[in-house]
């Protein structure tokens, strides 16, 4: 029996983008290599400058790649966007001020031949009791919906999202979230990126860690929050020796930072090692907390290198 095998939504082999600025190049992507099945939903997570929007560009085709091969959907990106299975949610790009939102979703409707759709993805977006605002008058919250709703008029299979919760507050941020839910229904892959652990976490089934150009983490979300949310722990020594000493405390210590005497570590079971600073090693001034996600990139691309 021939066993049916969908395309991938998204496929990017060694993929890099090196961009030449006046004197210098910045490799802002360094080799990637993803594979996202049609349905999933993807969070590609990373602090500033990690290559996010470059590689979103990329699956768009609005940068093309310095090496390696892009495919959506089984097609080049340009192929997979004309084609309407493809829509975005991007950073940039301008909707017109003086158009209400009604008649902002109504031109772009028509021009996607999904007339028919206005009226659904406005009621779906929350845009309905907002229709008649001018959109230069809508929050930046506001006109980031409104671009959802953009990205939804054609029905697409794959939905990418470049930091759509930008400029929303939290309740902004949660609205949109639960609208978004009601949207990851029948099959549709949704990739956005985002800062926010706590996005990726509420919704993304997959998480892709970007740092500096790479993927430094890639699995269930899951995963990677226990991953992230080990501990950090500080602590002041009374020599270099001492110090030594700690880092071979349990396999799971890290060093992230370092100033004179005072180390920063990571850790799995910081009461243990705190009782161990204490006890064993000389250590002064224990501070115990919850590490940014910063701390688990550094983390993260060691373990990566
Ligand atoms: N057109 C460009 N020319 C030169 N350098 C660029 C260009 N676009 C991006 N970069 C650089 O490439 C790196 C990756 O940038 P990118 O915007 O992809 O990161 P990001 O993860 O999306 O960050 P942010 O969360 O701040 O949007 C950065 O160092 C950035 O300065």
């Amino acid at each position: 029996m021939e066993t049916l095998m969908k395309t991938d939504a998204i496929s990017l082999s060694t993929v890099k983008k090196t961009f030449v600025a006046k004197h210098a190049k910045v490799e802002a992507v360094k080799g990637i290599n993803l594979q996202i099945a049609q349905g999933q939903i993807v969070a590609l997570l990373g602090p500033n400058g990690a290559g996010k929007t470059t590689t979103v560009d990329m699956i768009l085709g609005l940068t093309q790649p310095s090496a390696g091969t892009v495919h959506v959907l089984g097609q080049s990106p340009r192929q997979a966007i004309s084609s309407g299975q493809v829509s975005a949610v991007l950073q940039t790009g301008g909707l017109l001020r003086d158009l209400t939102v009604q008649e902002t979703v109504k031109v772009i409707g028509t021009m996607h031949g999904r007339a028919d759709r206005v009226r659904e993805v406005m009621e779906r977006t929350g845009l309905t009791k907002i229709a008649k605002r001018r959109v230069g008058k809508c929050s930046g919250g506001e006109q980031q919906r409104i671009k959802f709703a953009l990205a939804l008029l054609p029905d697409p299979d794959v939905l990418i999202l470049d930091e759509p919760t930008a400029g929303m507050d939290v309740m902004a941020r949660r609205d949109f979230w639960q609208t978004m839910r009601a949207e990851a229904t029948g099959g549709r892959t949704i990739i956005f990126a985002t800062h926010y652990l706590e996005e990726a976490q509420a919704f993304a089934e997959r998480t892709v860690l970007m740092s500096q150009g790479r993927i430094v983490a890639d699995g269930a979300t899951e995963e990677l929050r226990h991953l992230i949310n080990g501990r950090s722990i500080s602590a002041t020594f009374c020599s270099e020796a001492d110090a030594q000493q700690a880092l071979g405390f349990d396999e799971s210590i890290v060093l992230t930072e370092q100033q004179g005497l005072r180390y920063h570590f990571q850790c799995t079971d910081s009461d243990q090692f705190a009782l161990a600073l204490l006890q064993q090693y000389r250590g002064r001034d224990i501070e115990i907390s919850s590490p940014s996600l910063e701390d688990a990139f550094i983390q993260l691309t060691k373990d990566a290198s």
